[in-house]
């Protein structure tokens, strides 16, 4: 067991090494001399890592914006799991009052504010690595097309006996299956902080497995899931295909029913229709509870629109409401998923600002141009551009999805990611969960990189030339 001056034989620092490397390349080179090169590594009385930031408002900043990520790659890194603390220099000295540690080498007065809460993984980020935080109960507004749907979830969330095993949800997309998921995580993990809770994108799951094969550590990714109490698996559709991660989800899953641990699907269709996934699979798939979740009515969009606004009054301090007109246009005449619509809102919050209460009709259906529009074009999947950038560069589809960072695999994923952003509506975070489980940081520099490529390399605006009139067929 580590304890103070007795770390193990895989020293924290080296990890550390790996793990800042990784940052810097994807927080880029700004961002990360502000808040991460100035920060150091330290233990705590435990021998567990800490890092120590000079400030609080670069241990603030970096909680929200890289610790997420420094966990998935300490994760990688460190055969010992250990965790990763963070805190502030001030936190750090005050804690070193009561247990002798090494001090922090790096001085910094300008930090006169109080000490807030230390900031670990476990109890201020994501207690289940890949959780979004805003996804929970609290946020997700039952109506029709979800009301059974989200009825059972809160049930698997309570851990109940003689609750049916696996749970499988499927629906059209943008209409909350990875919301309920994200939600069962929270609630199950609030209820029993002990129990293991694994949530993990059906990419994640064939990313992860394959490099497992690659490394010889098939045996970690096996004890790794097959441990869990509750084990959630977003998007399982994807795995179509994909034989040898068919076969091991399909020994994962018949492992975890055996010892009656929980397991919950989502995925676009019925198990009945993954017509790419291995009948003997499929039939496990479905063998507990299947439930749908539909298109949403009006009045389930009015509802969710309502508590979207409510969100953005307290974020953006927009006090009035738009005109009953103007929601209703909103519910009516956006076209699309939920995800749309919530698109349609932040546009219309965002660009009328205070003057929201106040727009008429027409000003509002100007404001919202571009999204009846884009909505109204042809929809393209990031399933459907990985496939075609794949094909375009001669590369697998999992190859854009794995760790892979030689330039003729890196270039065409940072091309990918870019078409993503582009040509669907989905958010940062979204486009990394689909690439194999990355971070916002790095499809956003992705998108940077790209912009810049596409005014200086003439070869790779001819690529995204040729994508861009393939997407739109
Ligand atoms: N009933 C709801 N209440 C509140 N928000 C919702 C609801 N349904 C969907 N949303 C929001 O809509 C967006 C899309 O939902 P989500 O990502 O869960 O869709 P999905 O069905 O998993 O889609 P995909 O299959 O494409 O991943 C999210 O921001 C989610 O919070």
């Amino acid at each position: 067991m580590p304890g103070v001056n007795n770390w193990s034989p895989i020293q924290p620092e080296m990890v550390w090494t790996k793990v800042a490397s990784a940052l810097r390349h994807e927080l880029g080179e700004g961002p990360y001399n502000s808040y991460v090169a100035p920060s150091a590594l330290r233990q705590n009385p435990l021998g567990d890592p800490v890092l120590v930031t000079p400030t609080l408002y670069a241990r603030d900043w970096f909680a929200r914006n890289a610790l997420r990520r420094a966990n998935e790659l300490w994760a990688q890194h460190d055969p010992d799991h250990r965790s990763l603390e963070l805190k502030s220099r001030a936190e750090f000295d005050d804690q070193s009052k009561s247990a002798p540690m090494t001090p922090v080498t790096r001085t910094d007065s300008a930090e006169n504010a109080p000490a807030a809460p230390v900031v670990s993984f476990q109890d201020a980020v994501a207690r289940v690595a890949g959780l979004q935080e805003r996804l929970t109960f609290e946020t997700f507004v039952p109506g029709r097309g979800n009301e059974f749907a989200y009825t059972m979830s809160r049930q698997v969330a309570t851990w109940a006996d003689g609750h049916f095993n696996p749970v499988f949800f499927h629906g059209p997309y943008g209409y909350g299956k990875t919301h309920l998921l994200n939600a069962i995580a929270w609630e199950a993990k609030a209820r029993r902080q002990d129990a293991k809770v694994v949530y993990l994108t059906a990419e994640k799951f064939t990313s992860t497995f394959v490099k497992s094969l690659q490394d010889r550590s098939t045996a970690a990714f096996k004890d790794e899931l097959r441990s869990a109490d509750l084990l959630l698996i977003d998007d399982v559709h994807f795995i179509g295909g994909k034989t040898s991660s068919q076969e091991e989800l399909f020994h994962t899953l018949t492992a975890l029913l055996e010892n009656n641990k929980r397991v919950v699907f989502t995925a676009d269709r019925p198990p009945s229709h993954l017509n790419e996934i291995e009948a003997r699979l499929r039939s496990h798939l479905s063998s507990g509870l299947v439930c749908a979740l539909d298109v949403a009515d009006q009045s389930l969009r009015m509802g969710i629109i309502e508590r979207k606004l409510d969100q953005l009054a307290k974020r953006l301090g927009v006090a009035q409401k738009p005109q009953h007109d103007v929601l209703q246009f909103l519910a009516d005449r956006v076209p699309g998923s939920i995800r749309e619509l919530e698109g349609a809102v932040n546009t219309l919050a965002a660009s009328a600002g205070a003057r929201l209460g106040s727009l008429t009709l027409d000003e509002a259906m100007a404001l919202l141009q571009p999204n009846l529009k884009v909505s109204a074009e042809r929809r393209v999947t990031v399933d459907e551009i990985q496939k075609l950038t794949a094909d375009h560069f001669a590369l697998k589809q999992a190859d854009l999805l794995s760790e892979r960072r030689t330039r003729s695999v890196a270039r065409p994923r940072q091309v990918a990611m870019w078409l993503c952003k582009q040509h669907t509506t989905r958010s940062y975070p979204d486009i990394g969960r689909r690439f194999g489980g990355r971070d916002h940081t790095t499809v956003l520099h992705a998108v940077k990189k790209v912009e810049e490529l596409l005014q200086s390399d003439e070869q790779i605006a001819k690529d995204v030339e040729a994508l861009t009139r393939k997407l739109r067929g």
